[in-house]
Parts: structure tokens; sequence; C-alpha cells
């Protein structure tokens, strides 16, 4: 699994001469921009010296100009070519973190809340792309001035080379500061303006709730304190931003001072000419920036340090549910029979087991149900017989092998579990629907449609199959969408199919009608049935009911009645609630 260097590595290597280049272009700007202060130089000593003549001037101006072109020619090259190769690695890694977490078991989610991995994939990027843009170029681009004025300096005048570095540990220190402050604004306006957008998108995902709860003004004050909040930042940012520019010219005219003033006394004008020290002023001005911009330059680094390593965790992070080395083949002659076996199953960083020795057995052929009060283990069960959650050896089998010694995709492709909450994308009824099997045919669809009660909602949108759903397109009801969900995962037909309450939206009689359809096409294949609604799952052949982690009791509808234990109290208990309901 690469880390976050190792991909920075790998593309500098995919793309080095790319970054040859453009840091071949960024050195010659710099070049060229301390040649700049030498024509200053010429013509400034031209000027003084009586020797300056219209031509000579002339070629001075154009040479100027030459320059300025030059550097700005160079300029459009490297750009695109140093920020270009942050914008690819940040690319990379957001590419890389999306199919990492992908890839993760379910349970990463509960350890890594989808917030952190947001900030990661979005602030941490960020940092990341700034230190390899903005900071690689303006550490090498300050290296190189810095050395090189510092160098021509000296070639025009140690002794004034030395009077004007005094100053510059201040300037350096200073830059350091403002750069630290800088660093806090950025994030503190970055974290308020996360907070005005989280607190505008509760306010319109709540939008009912908070008309009906007359909230309005409640709201907009929240919204006016997130607001002034954020501007507050911004104007800090700004203040500090006003403080950083005039304080590098002072610093430049600091040293001028110095030089200037020390200089006189210790007799150094006499050894040098009017452009001479021309130039020096210029290579001072060149010099203050990178000064000042180190302590700017640091801080991206670490930040993007930083960053570089809060990704990598998430990149590297091993799934914890993964296949063994030399899986298991199912048999696919043979009848899938699922079986939990004694199985303890407590969620990662629970206080208390979700599954306490729980036992049952499902008959491939015979309609199988799973009913128990809320929170008792139902979905539990089916995440560990998918593998969703890794179970302990032996406890989860199917056709007597353990679900840890089969590849995760044979055993996804044999049992399918169709969860709780109905996800429609924002996409066409044919896309939500085919999810699992693109290729099926009008029939198919509609065949699924009819099974899961939904054809006549679907054939009464304006463009059928083809109509949008989502965000742009048509609302469904929460029972639409179940009917949605169980008609796309009936379309896959599996061997093996757990269904996690996949009617509670939907009336009682609609429910009844839909699963009777389901016993029929189901006929010989594997089918496990989790509902709250013990009326609806009576038909099927075997009952599991579940209390407290445990299976208590099992049978058929009669049996289980007749028994008066779990079963029948919650079933008198919700005929009685049904027959109140009228
Ligand atoms: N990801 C999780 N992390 C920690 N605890 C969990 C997690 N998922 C479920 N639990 C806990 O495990 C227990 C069993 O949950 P489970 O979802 O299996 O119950 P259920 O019978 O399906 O409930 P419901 O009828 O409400 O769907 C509950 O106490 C629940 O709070």
């Amino acid at each position: 699994m690469q880390s976050a260097n190792q991909i920075v590595a790998s593309l500098a290597k995919r793309h080095a001469w790319g970054l040859i280049v453009g840091f071949a272009a960024l050195l010659a700007v710099d070049v060229l921009q301390l040649w700049t202060p030498r024509l200053i130089k010429s013509a400034v000593d031209q000027l003084t010296l009586g020797q300056a003549t219209q031509s000579s001037l002339a070629w001075l101006a154009a040479a100027v100009l030459g320059l300025a072109a030059a550097i700005s020619l160079l300029r459009l090259l490297w750009r695109p070519l140093l920020f270009g190769f942050a914008r690819r690695v940040e690319t990379a890694i957001r590419q890389r973190i999306f199919e990492h977490v992908q890839q993760m078991h379910l349970g990463y989610l509960d350890d890594q809340p989808p917030g952190e991995i947001m900030a990661r994939a979005t602030n941490d990027l960020n940092n990341i792309r700034m230190s390899l843009g903005m900071g690689l170029v303006a550490a090498v681009d300050g290296a190189i001035m810095g050395a090189a004025a510092i160098g021509f300096m000296l070639y025009l005048s140690p002794t004034l080379t030395i009077l004007a570095l005094i100053p510059m540990p201040l300037i350096a220190i200073a830059g350091r500061m403002v750069g630290r402050q800088m660093h806090g604004g950025f994030m503190a306006v970055q974290e308020s303006f996360a907070r005005m957008t989280e607190q505008t998108r509760e306010a319109l995902s709540a939008i009912g709730l908070v008309k009906a709860f007359a909230l309005a003004r409640r709201e907009e004050q929240r919204m006016a304190q997130a607001g002034r909040e954020y501007f507050a930042q911004n104007m800090r940012l700004a203040r500090l931003m006003a403080v950083l520019f005039p304080l590098s010219s002072f610093f430049t005219s600091l040293s001028l001072a110095v030089v200037i003033g020390a200089g006189g006394p210790l007799a150094v004008f006499g050894q040098i000419t009017a452009g001479d020290f021309v130039a020096f002023t210029a290579y001072l001005g060149l010099l203050t920036w990178p000064m000042m911009a180190l302590g700017w330059v640091i801080s991206l680094m670490q930040r993007g340090r930083a960053s570089m390593q809060r990704v990598s965790e998430i990149i590297t992070a091993r799934p914890a549910v993964s296949d063994p080395a030399q899986p298991e083949a199912l048999d696919p002659a043979t009848p899938l029979d699922l079986e939990i076996r004694d199985l303890s199953f407590r969620y990662p960083g629970a206080a208390n087991p979700a599954l306490d020795r729980a036992s049952l057995f499902v008959e491939a052929g015979r309609a199988t149900a799973l009913v128990g009060p809320v929170g008792c283990g139902k979905s539990t069960v089916l995440r560990l017989l998918t593998r969703l959650y890794d179970p302990p050896p032996g406890a989860a089998l199917i056709q007597g092998r353990d679900v840890r010694a089969l590849a995760q995709d044979e055993l996804r492709s044999r049992v399918s579990l169709s969860p709780q909450e109905a996800f429609v994308f924002s996409t066409s009824v044919r896309e939500n629907l085919a999810l699992g099997r693109p290729q099926a045919s009008d029939d198919e669809l509609w065949a699924a449609l009819r099974a899961a009660d939904l054809a006549e909602d679907i054939r009464a949108l304006p463009q059928g199959l083809e109509s949008e759903l989502g965000e742009r397109g048509h609302t469904l009801s929460g029972g639409q969408r179940q009917r949605l969900a169980l008609a796309r995962i009936l379309l896959i037909d599996p061997p093996a199919l757990l269904l996690d309450d996949p009617l509670s939206a939907v009336d009682t009689a609609t429910e009844r009608r839909i699963l009777a359809n389901l016993a029929e096409l189901r006929r010989g294949k594997t089918t496990l049935l989790v509902s709250h609604r013990l009326a609806s799952v009576a038909f099927a052949a075997r009952i599991f009911v579940m209390d407290h982690g445990r299976v208590v009791e099992s049978g058929d509808h009669a049996t289980l009645v007749a028994a008066g234990g779990l079963y029948q109290s919650l079933f008198a208990e919700q005929a009685l609630l049904a027959e109140l309901e009228g």
C-alpha cells in the first residue's frame, strides 16, 4: 500500500522531465531578474560619468524590455509545470483516499467518521498541494535568489554587504512571526467557513422542522453569528497581510539605512561607483523578500508534512476484513445453507456485546424469518453472515464452510444483503434498478418492479424508467425507495438473499402482497427475511426470535404463538396496536 510520500515519489519519477524543465525555467527567471540591476548600474554609471549616448541608452532600454519579456515567458512555462505537478499529486492522492476507503471494511467508518475523512480529503490535501506547489517554488526560488543576490552584493562591495546583512536575522524572525500568525489566521478562516457551511446545510436539510417549530428567527441569529465570526477572522487575516508587505519594504529601508549610516564613516562609497550603489540597493530589495518568505515557507512545509502523515494514515490502513491466502470455493451444485453457531460479537469500542452465543440455521429452499425487539442484533447477524464485519472463526458458515475462508467477492456474489437504508442514487430509475445487473433487459426490469409492487408508480412517471431521481429529479417516498431497493436485489436474484426489514415504510397490506410474490420468486433458494412486523412473516416456514443478542425461540408461526413466549407476546402487542389503529 503506497503512502502519500510514495505517491509523490512515483509521480515525480513519471513527470521528471516536466519538473526539470519547470525548475530550469524558474532558475532562468531568477538569473534574468538578477541581471536587471546590472543594466540599471550600467545606465547610472554612463549617466553619472557622462558616457551615455542616445544609442547606448536605447540598447539598455531594449535589454530591460527584452529581459522583462523573457521573464514573463519563462514564468508562463514554469507555473503550469510546477503548480501542475502539485495539482496532479492532489488529484492522485484524492483518488487513492476514495478507492482505499471503499476497500476498507464497514467498521472502519465507525473509527474514522466520514467528517474526518472528508477533512483529510479536503483541508489536508490543500496543505499538501500548497507545500508542493507554492512552498517548494518559494523555497527553491528564495534559496537561489537569496544566495545569488548576496553573491552579487559581495562582488560589488564585501563591506557594504556585511553592513546590509546586519538586520537580516531580524527580518527572518519577523517573517517567521508574521508567517505563524498568518498560518493561524488561515486555519481560523477555514474553520469558521466550515462551520458556516455546515450550519447552512443543516438549516436547509431541517427546513421542515424549522418551519414546524417556527425556528426561522433562531436559525437567522445563528447564521448571523457564524457570518460575523467569519467576517472577523477574514478581517484579522487582512490586517496581517496589510502588515506583511509594508514590513518587507521597511526592512529593505532598514538595511539601506545601516548601509548609508555606517558605510559613509567607513569611506566605502569612495570605492564604488554610483551605479554600483544603485545596483546594490536593487539586490537588497531582491534579498528582503526571500528572508521575509522564509518563515512562511517553513510553516507551509511543516503543514504539508503533517498533512502527508494524516493522509498516509488513511491510505495505508489495512482492512480488518481480508481475503485468506488460499480461499476455499463454494460448490455451485450444493444448496446454500447459512448458519451461525454459538456466535458472540461485540462492535469495536462498544460496551455490550451485540450477539451473545446466538445460533440459527437457514435451510436452502425454506423461507426463513428473523424477528425480535429493536436493537436485539438482527442486522448484526446479516452483517456477519456477509462478512461486513468479521465474525469469530467457525461461527458464521455457508454450506458448512467458515465465511472467513472464502474470498469476499465470491461470498458476496452468492449471498446478497439488502441493507435497511434503501439508498437511491441521483440518477435514472433504470440505472438505480440495474446496479447489480447492468445488462438486464426491459422485461426483466419490469418484472422486478412488478414483484416489488412498484411498476404502476414508475409507469406514472413522465419518463418511465428513464426518469431521473434524487436531487434534480423526482423524490420518491420512503416506501417507494424501499420497494425500488427490493426490486434492485430481486433483479440480481442471488442464490442466497438476506433482506433487512425491506418494507418497514410500506403499509401492511402492500407488504403482505409483496412478500407473497417474494415467497413465490424465491422458491427453492435461500432467503432470510428480517422484519419488525410479525404478522408479515407468518408465512415463513421457520422463524427465529432474538432477544438481547440471543436466539431465544424458533419454529413456525403457529408453534411460536402456541408456545406463549416472547414471540407470542410481541405478536399480541402488535395485533392490539393494529386493532387500535383501525
Ligand atoms: N456500528 C456499530 N457500532 C457499535 N454498536 C452497534 C453498531 N451497530 C449496531 N450496534 C449495536 O448493536 C446492537 C444490535 O444492533 P442491530 O442493528 O443488530 O439490531 P437490530 O435488531 O437489527 O435493530 P433494529 O430492529 O433497530 O434494526 C444494538 O445495541 C446496537 O446499538
